[in-house]
């Protein structure tokens, strides 16, 4: 951590080298007659597409056709000091699709900026400063955001609970309002297997990649593969996670899935198995990167 507070997750170790991700600091809700309401053009969400976390709340903003009710920008996907010659943090920052490419904090690599959609709202140019307008202790800059332009303050950092904002909060804005992700009839269920795959799979491979021990990281990689295969006998069974429709726990679990193979087998050392070996949830994930909406 740095003399001014600023950290990242890299920051938030336990003892034995294990990674103990904090809890997101803003949690308010978006819903009627509270003090966030549901509104045309009021809120603002703030993403890197390098994100599955904010990756998940943009997929159900385009499944449940928001993308003309709630703004949208896209930072770049790598990493940049922050306040260079006043701390060290590294974080996400915003750029436009003409800027020149940009390396990462250590100087690796060239990434174009094709993707970026610079921040429009407030000017920002690093989701830290969002933090700061908005008051922040936490001293942890992550995405997604959720904005409110009234009141000119981030109203949720979470992203499952983002995602279910979208699902059911916006409903008479929304083109797609009979979609429901989180259905009353399902939510035991789905709640019963966010509570595993959550540890397990969408935090388990960081996990692996974060852990500072052998021990820690061992714990991780069996937990995480355990589940894979749990997942891989489900999916022998029934086409979705919690049956036979779409729900938010596939949303959740295929935002990791697609970036296993490509990023987390080497970045993370999640090297056991390629998921394109297990032929389910290779099925799965492609039947899900079909599914109008969820590419991310
Ligand atoms: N609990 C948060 C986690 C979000 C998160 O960890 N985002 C990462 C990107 S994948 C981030 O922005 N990290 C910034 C940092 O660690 O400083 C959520 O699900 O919304």
């Amino acid at each position: 951590m740095s003399a001014t507070g600023a950290r990242t997750a890299l920051d938030e170790m336990g003892a034995k080298g294990e990674f103990k991700r904090k809890d997101s600091a803003f949690r308010d809700i978006v819903q009627k007659g509270g003090r966030f309401k549901p509104e045309a053009g009021r809120y603002h969400l703030y993403v890197s597409l390098a994100c599955p976390w904010a990756c998940r709340c943009v997929a159900v903003m385009h499944m449940k056709g928001l993308q003309d009710v709630v703004g949208l920008s896209v930072s770049h996907p790598t990493w940049q000091h922050t306040r260079p010659g006043q701390d060290e943090h590294c974080g996400w920052a915003f750029a436009s699709p003409g800027d020149p490419p940009l390396s990462s904090s250590t100087g690796q690599g060239s990434f174009d900026c094709a993707d970026c959609i610079p921040d429009t709202v407030n000017g920002a140019k690093f989701v830290r400063d969002l933090y700061a307008l908005s008051h922040d202790t936490s001293g942890k800059y992550s995405v997604p955001v959720l904005w409110d332009k009234k009141e000119k303050c981030v109203v949720n950092n979470e992203s499952s609970e983002i995602l279910r904002m979208f699902n059911s909060e916006f409903n008479e804005l929304s083109s797609a309002p009979d979609l429901d992700l989180y259905p009353a009839d399902l939510r035991a269920k789905i709640d019963e297997i966010n509570d595993w795959v959550y540890p397990t799979i969408n935090n388990g491979v960081y996990r692996c990649g974060f852990a500072t021990s052998q021990e820690a990281y061992e714990t991780a990689f069996d937990e995480l593969f355990a589940a894979l295969d749990r997942v891989e006998g489900i999916l022998g069974q029934q086409r979705y996670l919690a049956g036979d429709v779409l729900t938010e726990a596939d949303i959740r679990l295929f935002m990791t899935l697609i970036r296993f193979d490509e990023v987390y087998v080497v970045y993370f050392k999640t090297n056991k198995a390629f998921i394109h070996e297990y032929p389910n949830l290779r099925g799965y994930v492609q039947d899900l990167y079909q599914t109008p909406g969820t590419p991310a």
